[in-house]
């Protein structure tokens, strides 16, 4: 079974480049200030150029504005928009029919309480992404290398594609695909050596994991 593995919080040429270079399926750029993956609009333009179509741009929110999302869609030209604050299904919605792309919603997981919520992106959503819940007091809502218990999504019958996310890594990737049955894993904080700061070689060890156990799943 092949997994889409995606690279977020992007925001240097070298790293992007070993992302790509290393056969990442999405690469993922943070707009929200908040975050110390944040790239503004002119770096984005540079870092979109480079990708070109090598693999699929993903434009990572949160609770962004219709005005913000136009400049991001204007200038990176993303393939998927992530959304990853409190947006609605109905907020999904509209920013499909507003900028007609695809779009995968970020679900906060804790406990099974948290995928109740589930039915309604389902019918609005292309794709989910399961991150973990952040404590109250987190700065940002993702990003913060936290996993949750993957049982939960043990035998989950979702009709979307879906990703697992929060504090994968190198070493227990092959795991949360295993256990969640995920068909995509995203990763930002396992691939860094500090907050914010990508390591071309965990981004290479990440995506060697991803793809192994691809072959242990089929
Ligand atoms: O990366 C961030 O700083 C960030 C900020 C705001 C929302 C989401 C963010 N990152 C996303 O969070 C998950 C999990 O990240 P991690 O691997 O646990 O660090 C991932 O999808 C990132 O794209």
């Amino acid at each position: 079974m092949s997994v889409v593995v995606k690279i977020c919080g992007l925001s240097t040429c070298d790293t992007l480049e070993a992302a790509v270079a290393a056969g990442a399926d999405m690469v993922g750029f943070v707009f929200f200030p908040a975050s110390p993956r944040h790239v503004g609009l002119d770096v984005a333009r540079e870092l979109s150029d480079q990708v070109g179509s090598r693999a699929a741009k993903v434009a990572l929110t949160v609770d962004a504005s219709d005005a913000l999302i136009r400049d991001i869609v204007e200038i990176l030209k993303p393939d998927l928009l992530q959304l990853h604050g409190s947006e609605s299904p109905e907020r999904v919605r509209a920013l499909k029919q507003a900028f007609g792309l695809p779009v995968m919603k970020a679900i906060a997981v804790a406990t099974a309480a948290d995928l109740a919520v589930l039915p309604a992106y389902a019918e609005t959503a292309d794709r989910i992404l399961f991150d973990a819940r952040p404590p109250k007091d987190a700065t940002r809502p993702g990003g913060l290398g936290m996993t949750f218990d993957w049982e939960l999504l043990r035998d989950l019958n979702l009709s979307l594609p879906f990703m697992v996310s929060g504090g994968v890594n190198p070493g227990n990737v092959a795991a949360a695909l295993r256990v969640t049955g995920a068909g995509g894993v995203d990763v930002s904080s396992g691939v860094e050596r500090a907050p914010g700061a990508k390591d071309p070689e965990l981004i290479r060890s990440f995506i060697r994991a991803a793809r192994a156990s691809e072959e242990l799943m089929t």
